[in-house]
């Protein structure tokens, strides 16, 4: 099956946001990927509440908000009233990360939650069946356009075990140095939502870019034929 294609406009233009965003409507992108950072659990700051606004705005996909940020349970009101569809926290800024997870489904959110690279899947075992979605951070967060660490195939891979073992919902989305290069081996390893965002936005035509990442599920069929 086709992924889901969620492209980061962490790497877009921030001076022609609007622009961005209707490009975007027009492109086959499934969902539209926010990386909220604090300075604090990564190191480096993006934007708030006003920027998630503006781009609700314009969005006419939903808001897949992806919170890099320390004591998320402060902002996720915030967050919801700015737009998000999704709110996806990190497990390691979550020690009570059942409650954050009820609290984003009792405000009428998709929950997801995120592992940086060096976190085992196995901690998600007791609340898998509570989420919606499962983000494998396959870079360091924090910046845009870094290489994709190997391991997350593998570790992919034993997430979608997880998941068909404690019989979850929950979709895998893969996000940091996802190309067309490497769409089609992620989707065999069990992802559903691709994140993109350098690919995407620094590419000559970034809607043919999407389209293609979009085929990733066909091109993963026909190998394993
Ligand atoms: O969350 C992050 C980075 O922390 C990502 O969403 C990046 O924005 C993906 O960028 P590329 O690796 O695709 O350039």
């Amino acid at each position: 099956m086709n992924p889901l294609v969620a492209p980061s406009v962490l790497a877009s233009d921030f001076a022609n946001l609007q622009r961005e965003i209707e490009m975007l409507n027009a492109s086959e992108a499934d969902w539209i990927h926010v990386d909220v950072m604090d300075g604090r659990f990564v190191p480096n700051i993006s934007f708030g509440m006003p920027v998630v606004k503006a781009i609700k705005k314009h969005a006419r996909k939903p808001l897949d908000v992806h919170l890099m940020i320390v004591e998320p349970d402060r902002y996720l009101q915030d967050f919801k009233e700015a737009g998000a569809d999704s709110l996806t926290v990190h497990w390691e800024a979550c020690p009570h990360l059942h409650r954050t997870v009820q609290t984003i489904h009792e405000l009428g959110c998709r929950a997801g939650v995120a592992l940086n690279p060096h976190t085992p899947v196995d901690g998600l075992e007791w609340i898998l069946p509570d989420l919606d979605l499962v983000l494998v951070m396959s870079v360091n967060p924090g910046f845009g356009g870094q290489a994709f660490i190997d391991a997350s195939y593998r570790k992919i891979a034993r997430l979608r075990e997880l998941i068909q073992r404690v019989g979850s919902r929950a979709v895998i989305e893969v996000d940091g140095g996802v190309s067309p290069d490497n769409a089609s081996r992620l989707v065999e390893v069990g992802v559903d939502v691709l994140v993109a965002g350098s690919v995407v936005f620094k590419a000559h035509d970034p809607q043919a870019t999407i389209a293609t990442l979009k085929q990733a599920g066909r091109k993963a069929h026909t190998k394993q034929v």
